[in-house]
């Protein structure tokens, strides 16, 4: 029985996206944001010279029709990827009305977001009053500390000391739709944060705040660090995903990544995680053992954490051609009745303005469906493809691109 391997790129757009106008970074709309379109100029033209040189080298995607696909959603040249495709590819737009990675990815997996996100004020305060003395009244503490838009290592200098010395956690949130709590894994306790976070959870559930996120650190104060220990309690999909759909007909769904965590495992029988290094040992070894009838579901997030996000052209470029060298170790070995699609759940064009996400088409590039070009689909037919080569019925409304 086949088997399928959807494997998202965190951040990897390749512009174009029709409504790119309507969503920005600052002031700054995302109109003309292309992420790998220009990475791959910045290469070309010498401007991604930190820890590599020249013309963005991807040959594994190219021959599956990266470069075309970069040219059919946004006319950019992309120098470096001029292969003739040799896979299934084409690029695929996002309906849902939010720019981050659970919208991205549900939808992928068939399942548009149909409410707006809620996003605190860049404002201090920047949440209610009422919330914050639910937080304090949840963790046990006189008040909060925080209340404000920040970067997660700078807010906890800035309230190490008066958190050690009142033990009230530190609340702060970013331009994502997100609620997060740090607090010290000893003084205040890991299981106490992660407690707390999963207690106040419903309420910003509720707010439409797709996710509060646990901050825990350790060490003293101006020599501290974040854990690992780090939890996300994300808000579940409106609706039945592929993963689902999948674990409803008795199929196994490895989540490899943060994978788990976007689906608030639903559906997903097995988590495996790590940093990307890690993440790819996991899908080489499922590449081996995952069951017949599976699909192994995979997010590479340092594209965007540490490079898209910092704004990082040769990082990221470094980033693409270290997953490109693994991604044809993975292709070779593949069985013959195996599907693997590469793609993306948003861009963020590190040559742009601004720290955040950018609006853009993804490419979608097929391995083990023929050479074909499906040219321009939606999010949602990707679940749909996959639903159909594991030959399970899909309940989204996308349409199949085999
Ligand atoms: O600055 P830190 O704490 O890493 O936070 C980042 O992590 C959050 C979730 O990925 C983003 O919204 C951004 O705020
Ligand atoms: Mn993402
Ligand atoms: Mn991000």
């Amino acid at each position: 029985m086949a088997r399928a391997f959807l494997i998202v790129l965190d951040s990897a757009g390749c512009g174009g996206a029709p409504d790119a106008d309507a969503f920005f970074n600052g002031d700054l709309p995302d109109t003309g944001a292309n992420t790998l379109g220009h990475i791959a100029e910045a290469c070309a033209s010498g401007r991604a010279e930190e820890g590599r040189s020249g013309p963005l080298s991807m040959p594994n995607l190219d021959a599956l029709g990266l470069g075309a696909a970069i040219r059919l959603a946004s006319g950019a040249a992309a120098p470096g990827l001029e292969a003739e495709p040799r896979g299934l590819w084409g690029v695929a737009t996002e309906v849902s009305k939010g720019k981050d990675t659970p919208s991205g990815h549900w939808e992928l997996a068939g399942v548009p977001v149909p409410w707006d996100w809620h996003y605190f004020p860049n404002t201090v305060p920047a949440f209610p009053q009422d919330l914050m003395g639910e937080v304090a009244r949840l963790a046990g503490t006189g008040g909060t500390l925080g209340n404000c838009h920040a970067s997660g290592v700078p807010i906890i200098e800035e309230h190490c000391a008066e958190h050690m010395r009142t033990g009230w956690p530190i609340c702060y949130t970013s331009a994502d739709s997100v609620f997060q709590i740090a607090a010290h894994e000893e003084t205040f306790g890991l299981s106490r944060l992660l407690k707390l976070c999963e207690d106040i959870a419903p309420t910003l559930h509720a707010m439409k705040v797709g996710r509060v996120i646990a901050r825990p650190f350790t060490g003293t104060c101006g020599n501290f660090r974040r854990t690992a220990n780090r939890h996300d309690y994300a808000i579940a999909p409106p609706a039945p995903t592929l993963c689902d759909w999948l674990a409803g007909a008795g199929r196994k769904v490895y989540g490899i990544g943060k994978i788990g965590d976007i689906f608030s495992r639903r559906g997903i029988s097995e988590v495996r995680k790590g940093n990307d290094l890690a993440l790819f040992e996991h899908l080489m070894a499922l590449s081996a053992e995952a069951e017949k009838g599976s699909l192994t579901f995979t997010n590479f997030v340092e594209f965007d954490t540490l490079y898209g996000h910092r704004r990082d052209v040769s990082g990221y470029a470094r980033a693409l051609e270290w997953f490109d060298r693994r991604a044809g170790e993975f292709l070779a070995a593949l069985r013959p009745d195996d599907l693997a699609i590469f793609t993306a759940d948003h861009g963020n064009d590190p040559t742009w303005a601004g720290s955040d996400h950018t609006r853009e088409r993804v490419p979608v590039l097929g391995h083990g469906a023929g050479a074909r070009a499906i040219g321009q689909v939606g999010f949602v037919d990707v679940a749909a493809s996959i639903a159909e080569h594991l030959g399970v019925q899909s309940q989204g409304l996308g349409k199949s691109f085999l």
